[in-house]
């Protein structure tokens, strides 16, 4: 189509042109000033990217909406970020980002926007979904996803603050905090919020496709063009269009193809920025990122646009963690990366079937501590256990794959397949042990399972290992499989057993309990299945974690800020601050200690959440092994698919442990 408003993006060339276009493309780590030449600055009147509408602007980086004077400047020199930010200059004051969307309030989404809006108080942050139900979720006190700290931070963006008083021995008087007033919004109101953003974040689901061509194997994309078909035909002139969701290679193009077919006679600017977030530290990933990933296209007003969605992040994170990179390596990197981490699991879970069948005391985790010394390899994602789950690292893995065999590189597709064979071949052999160690056979045994989210800290139960060998379990008739998991609603667990597969009497089979004594009792072996610290024990296992409390003083260069200008101060260090009170006053309430947060208003006296909230055990639920020990059949089997117990210990209680990756399974 004849196209004369869209940017040529020559980071977007179609797939056959991969090796050749790319070669001739501008280094990944390329500044903008190199891109001009030897010795030649840049230019004073290029064309300013659209969404500034306004005259090009050389001014210096801004410091981000929400942290005018603190912001840790200046970048390294071998930041590296800070050359085409820095050549790029800021938005004019008024013309700054004022109104940001997120498209998709799932996992990514949610947390994402509120911590975004949660950094960036003058911005306005409006997440939308299709699903009432979720976004009605995230308006209430029970949030849709379960992680550490995340209610604390929505309830601060979307609900504001109150404003109080400060005192510490620090400070010479008590210093007033002004109220925050609330700047996220959650509501199903789609088109409105994107025809008001300057920047609309595009975080809808990416599954593994289930029908038609590549089934099983590609990406399922139409949730992205949906989005992108509605982007195009609401958003205004210039806004920036950020692709958050994990998508094949290629996908910016295709939405950048949706706008131009929509808008001919405008230009957009499209990003990458995968979203680098684990479940169950999403909180704390989102607030100490390792790396915010922005590619974009080698053009001006590409640059420009990832200045532009840097400066948002520069808010909180330090800028030598912002890269850019084009947009074709920003989708690959992503998926590279969730490959690459499942590969290391997947390397150690081999490990364990060596060190189970050799024998002569060979322990996984002895291997995993003596190679984690290795600075080169690192002590992180070396835990063998039943295999990895969750919703991405396989869809990830498939999607590279994918696209390799699509470029005729069967082998290199066959090398990453084979990080998904051995953890479905790790899972299977978990299963078919537990049933060989009980002689064979489940019939007439209770098997208490211990763990169904697919991994600890989070309610997420996509594509748990656990449903799997349950269902192993389930295929062997055993009087019943008893369910107990701390995170996941009953409702959850549920929904994934029916759609297991399961025949009527395996179903009948499986029961899903609210405690794990309820669980273990008369059970005639016990598994692991998750790796929450639960499962430890209470009496038994590590010592407690010491608090993480920095220092128990508040630092001079806060007690500066808080006394001579409170309205700078960031939440950033607000944070600091309540970590110091939090050490300081263990009787005030953790989550809260400055008394920032307005109170919730109450839910409706027959609230099915608060029901199910009733029903989730905490820390002071921690399995008692040995009450278990008192509850179970003998001999008393505990099979630990997560290494979490301690074996020594269980065994001088009676038990007969199996771990991951410990000796031979047959005594
Ligand atoms: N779950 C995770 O930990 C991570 C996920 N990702 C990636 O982020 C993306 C999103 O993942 P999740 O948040 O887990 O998915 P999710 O399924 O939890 O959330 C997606 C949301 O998008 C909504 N949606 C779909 N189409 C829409 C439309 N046209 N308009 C408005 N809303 C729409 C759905 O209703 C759903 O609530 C995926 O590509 C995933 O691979 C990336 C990093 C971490
Ligand atoms: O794209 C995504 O969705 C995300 O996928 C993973 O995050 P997540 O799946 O939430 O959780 P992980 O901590 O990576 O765990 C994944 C699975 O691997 C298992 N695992 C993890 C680490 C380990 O050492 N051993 C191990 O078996 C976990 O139990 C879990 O089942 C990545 O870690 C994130 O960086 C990424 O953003």
């Amino acid at each position: 189509m004849d196209n004369p408003g869209c940017v040529p993006d020559i980071s977007r060339p179609a797939l056959p042109l991969l090796h050749g276009q790319f070669a001739r493309s501008l280094s990944s780590t390329q500044s903008i000033a190199s891109a001009f030449g030897p010795g030649t600055s840049t230019p004073s009147s290029w064309k300013a990217s659209n969404w500034l509408r306004g005259t090009p602007d050389t001014s210096p980086p801004s410091s981000g909406a929400g942290s005018p004077e603190l912001k840790p400047k200046p970048p390294p020199e071998d930041c590296g970020v800070s050359p085409v930010l820095e050549s790029l200059g800021a938005p004019e004051v008024d013309e700054r980002v004022k109104n940001i969307c997120f498209v998709g309030a799932g996992f990514v989404g949610g947390p994402t926007a509120a911590v975004i809006a949660y950094h960036n108080p003058e911005i306005r942050v409006n997440v939308v979904d299709l699903n009432e139900q979720r976004v009605a979720a995230w308006n209430s006190a029970h949030l849709p996803i379960h992680e550490d700290g995340l209610l604390g931070v929505v309830r601060l963006a979307r609900d504001g603050t109150l404003s109080v008083s400060i005192s510490s021995p620090e400070l010479e008087h008590p210093v007033e905090l002004a109220a925050r007033q609330p700047n996220l919004v959650f509501s199903t109101d789609v088109v409105r919020a994107i025809r008001e953003a300057d920047i609309v974040f595009i975080c809808v689901n990416t599954p593994t496709k289930l029908h038609g061509l590549g089934a099983g194997s590609m990406a399922d994309v139409s949730a992205i063009e949906s989005a992108s078909r509605t982007v195009a035909q609401n958003a205004r002139k210039g806004t920036i269009i950020v692709e958050k969701s994990t998508v094949p290679c290629g996908t910016a193009r295709m939405i950048q193809d949706t706008l131009c077919y929509h808008r001919p006679d405008e230009t957009f600017e499209v990003l990458s920025n995968p979203e680098f977030l684990s479940e169950g530290t999403a909180v704390e990933n989102l607030m100490n990122p390792d790396r915010i990933l922005i590619g974009s296209a080698q053009t001006l007003s590409g640059f420009r646009a990832a200045a532009v969605l840097g400066d948002l992040y520069a808010a909180w994170v330090p800028p030598e963690r912002i890269v850019t990179v084009n947009t074709f390596s920003s989708e690959l990197a992503k998926l590279v990366a969730n490959t690459m981490l499942a590969q290391r699991i997947s390397s150690i879970n081999a490990v364990s079937a060596i060190c189970e069948e050799i024998g002569h005391g060979a322990d996984v985790d002895d291997v995993s501590l003596a190679i984690g010394k290795d600075a080169r390899l690192g002590p992180k994602f070396l835990q063998a256990g039943i295999g990895f789950g969750g919703s991405c690292f396989e869809k990830d893995i498939l999607n590279l794959a994918y696209l390799a065999r699509e470029l005729h590189l069967d082998v290199v597709a066959d090398y990453w397949l084979g990080v998904l064979r051995i953890n479905e071949y790790q899972r299977q052999r978990f299963a078919r042990k537990v049933v060989h160690e009980l002689n064979g056979s489940l019939r007439g045994k209770k098997i208490a399972v211990l763990g169904f989210a697919f991994k600890d800290g989070t309610n997420d139960t996509r594509n748990s290992i656990a449903i799997h060998i349950i269902k192993d379990f389930a295929e062997e008739m055993p009087q019943e499989v008893a369910i107990f998991d701390p995170g996941c609603s009953s409702a959850e667990i549920m929904d994934e057993v029916r759609n297991a597969g399961l025949g009527p009497s395996q179903a009948e089979s499986i029961k899903i309990c609210s405690n794990w004594r309820e669980s273990v009792q008369g059970a005639s072996v016990v598994c692991v299945l998750t790796q929450w610290k639960h499962f430890r024990g209470c009496r038994i296992g590590g010592p407690q974690e010491p608090f993480a409390a920095d220092s128990n003083a508040i630092n001079e260069s806060l007690v500066r800020v808080l006394q001579s200008n409170t309205t700078a101060i960031t939440e950033m260090q607000i944070r600091g601050l309540e970590a110091t009170l939090r050490g300081r006053e263990v009787s005030t309430l953790p989550e809260d200690p400055l008394g920032r947060l307005k109170p919730m208003s109450e839910c409706p006296k027959d609230c099915t959440s608060c029901r199910s909230d009733a029903g989730t055990i905490h820390d002071a639920d921690a399995v008692d092994w040995v009450e278990v020990a008192a509850m179970m059949k003998e001999p008393r089997w505990v099979f630990d698919g997560r290494n979490v117990v301690n074996p020594i210990e269980l065994q001088g209680l009676g038990f007969r442990v199996r771990g991951i990756g410990k000796g031979p399974w047959v005594t």
